[in-house]
């Protein structure tokens, strides 16, 4: 999985064999995932101010955060592949491999990228396969000329979060990745670092992580069908997403509890009003409303948004991270617990629905 560091010296030489010049913001992107991949996370400090060229490189080593060097390895060679003819390169103006299956979509168009949760029969439940597809689709909209990456679902649901059956399909629970963490983790950290405005369009109702990696996103905009529901205790689970620390300090810890703890589900309008949600539109005009809104903001300068966006999260990166860390490492626990097995058994015999 991944590539490899022959793929990457490949990519390194290919690059220098281009005829056409990739343009300044691609330039500094290869600079970046370049730096990040052989170097690690950047540790240096900031050019002067003016020192232009310098400081944009800096600031775009500086925006991947703690990406893994391994990731970074990864999205150069789909970057340099992208720029190169290839069978993989999309006309849609994605680059990178897109994702693999038929439910996660991914489509770009008037600056916005769309990733959308698409198996509606099953509420859009994320099985294994969708979480590799999201990650595959968030490395490439991260890269691509989009200003704005949008999630939404397709059909009456969001999502119901996590599909129930990756835990009764996967013998002896979910399988720890390489690096002996729960593959969550990663998942999450992609959230973390995610360098471009994060945007939630919820068409409808939200359970579990689809909700908690709400704390996650930019902005979230909610038809006035939507509901918010987090059930990890009558799972047997315990809160992900970062929703441990990002819902206390969003709603206050009172109201965190009534949610990850009691597992109230909450109305799209209480979760304006707790903050959790932006801005709450009728189901009639959600559509047409929202996507008129998002077209207007992804005409907006897309370094100056990054860079915003990075001035407003880059404090509590470190600390994200940490929380997520703490969070797989206790739910690694809870999904073998008996208490998680039984909630999953009752769900698949129908004997307790929520
Ligand atoms: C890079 C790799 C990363 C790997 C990461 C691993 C991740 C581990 C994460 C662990 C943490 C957990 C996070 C969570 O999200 S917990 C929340 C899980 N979700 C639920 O508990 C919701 C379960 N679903 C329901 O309660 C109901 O289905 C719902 C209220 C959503 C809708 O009820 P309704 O009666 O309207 O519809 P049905 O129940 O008949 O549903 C239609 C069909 O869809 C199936 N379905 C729905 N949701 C799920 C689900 N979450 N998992 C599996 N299947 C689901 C349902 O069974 C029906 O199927 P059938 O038509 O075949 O019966």
């Amino acid at each position: 999985m991944g590539a490899s560091q022959k793929d990457f010296e490949n990519a390194v030489n290919r690059l220098k064999l281009l005829k056409e010049d990739p343009g300044n913001d691609t330039k500094i992107k290869l600079y970046a995932l370049y730096k990040q991949a052989t170097e690690g996370p950047c540790n240096v400090p900031r050019p002067p101010v003016l020192d232009f060229v310098s400081k944009a490189k800096w600031d775009a080593w500086n925006a991947l955060g703690s990406l893994p060097k391994e990731t970074a390895r990864q999205n150069y060679v789909d970057l340099v592949s992208s720029l190169s003819p290839s069978p993989k390169s999309s006309s849609s103006g994605a680059i990178g491999n897109p994702p693999k299956s038929e439910s996660v979509l991914m489509t770009s168009r008037d600056g916005i990228t769309t990733i959308t949760l698409n198996r509606p029969a099953k509420k859009n439940a994320i099985t294994l396969q969708m979480y590799e597809d999201i990650l595959l689709a968030m490395n490439a909209a991260s890269q691509d000329d989009s200003t704005i990456t949008v999630f939404t679902g397709n059909g009456e649901y969001y999502s119901s979060g996590n599909d129930l059956a990756n835990f009764t399909d996967n013998p002896g629970g979910l399988k720890l990745s390489e690096d002996g963490n729960l593959p969550l983790r990663k998942f999450v950290d992609t959230f973390i670092d995610f360098p471009k405005p994060l945007v939630a369009v919820v068409n409808g109702p939200a359970v579990g992580i689809t909700v908690t990696l709400l704390g996650l996103f930019d902005a979230v905009y909610a038809s006035d069908r939507a509901t918010f529901h987090t059930p990890f205790s009558s799972l047997g689970l315990s809160p992900e997403g970062c929703s441990s620390y990002t819902f206390p300090k969003i709603m206050g810890p009172s109201k965190a509890v009534e949610m990850l703890i009691f597992g109230k589900k909450i109305t799209a309008r209480e979760a304006c009003a707790r903050g959790l949600v932006t801005e709450v539109f009728p189901d009639g005009t959600f559509q047409e409303e929202v996507w008129a809104r998002l077209k207007a903001y992804a005409k907006n300068p897309p370094n100056a948004m990054r860079i915003a966006k990075q001035v407003i999260r880059s404090s509590e990166k470190e600390k994200l991270h940490a929380v997520n860390a703490e969070e797989c490492r206790i739910l690694e626990e809870r999904v073998l617990s008996e208490e998680c097995i039984n909630a999953v058994l009752n769900f698949f015999s129908r004997k307790a629905r929520l």
